[in-house]
């Protein structure tokens, strides 16, 4: 993977100005950026349409989960708006992601990455128990990891404990993008599969989501450049 810009940095911030502000801290060369529910929620299609205007490739991480139809349109206003990722619940299934797969090849130009969540960093064995599901998360993300690959997606979002067992399952090119990731000093917070920057790098993940330790760091740039030098030293 000879992408040098394995961070996608989560810009969730409550309004447009915060999030441009750290923006214009981060330089679009060397990252990627993320606009998640918070922020786009408040602050709708223009806070996208602002970063791409600063250079940047932004992940639009509003992680639909609908009937076919619905999933698709709003794949294809996720394209329409030029994003570089978009993503869907992969516990939509297989109907779903095909819909929103065949919706994104119509759109002309699209060059949009459709990726989609399998089981939340933020959830456990006991949380799938709560909902009904008594099985270990890994052996849930290889299922929704395989039933994504078989329905034409270019890849998941995971957590980087699960990268290595599905590096052996799915194809070279499928991306394995991996939030929940924790330098060795930072706060886990609600984040519950947790890896360092180095180990999640170390264990073939495609891109790393990181939020808080860097948006919440004192010095956000410095927190960056010290989670890139651990990245460039485990490559
Ligand atoms: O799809 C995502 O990006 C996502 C999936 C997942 O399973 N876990 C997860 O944390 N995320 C997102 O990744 C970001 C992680 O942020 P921090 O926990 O602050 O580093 C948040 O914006 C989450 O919405």
């Amino acid at each position: 993977m000879n992408d040098a810009k394995r961070v996608i940095v989560a810009l969730d911030y409550p309004d447009q100005l915060s999030a441009l502000s750290m923006a214009d801290q981060l330089d679009p060369e060397k990252c990627r950026v993320k606009v998640g529910k918070e922020l786009f929620t408040r602050a709708g299609p223009e806070v996208v349409e602002a970063l791409h205007k600063k250079g940047f490739d932004v992940f639009l991480d509003l992680k639909f989960h609908d009937i076919p139809n619905t999933t698709a349109k709003a794949v294809r206003a996720a394209a329409e708006m030029g994003v570089w990722m978009v993503n869907v619940h992969a516990s939509g299934g297989r109907r779903m992601m095909e819909a929103a797969r065949n919706e994104l090849d119509q759109v002309n130009g699209a060059r949009t990455f459709l990726i989609a969540v399998t089981v939340l960093t933020s959830m456990e064995r006991q949380d799938l128990a709560d909902i009904g599901m008594d099985i270990e998360p890994l052996e849930h993300v290889k299922r929704l990891a395989l039933l994504t690959q078989n329905s034409g997606l270019d890849g998941v979002v995971c957590s980087a404990q699960e990268v290595a067992p599905l590096r052996q399952i799915v194809a070279p090119e499928f991306q394995l993008v991996t939030p929940g990731i924790r330098p060795a000093d930072a706060e886990v917070g609600d984040q519950k599969r947790i890896m360092t920057p180095g180990e999640a790098i170390g264990a073939g993940s495609t891109h790393l989501v990181i939020g808080r330790p860097i948006t919440r760091a004192a010095l956000p740039v410095e927190a960056l450049q010290r989670i890139e030098n651990e990245i460039l030293a485990a490559r």
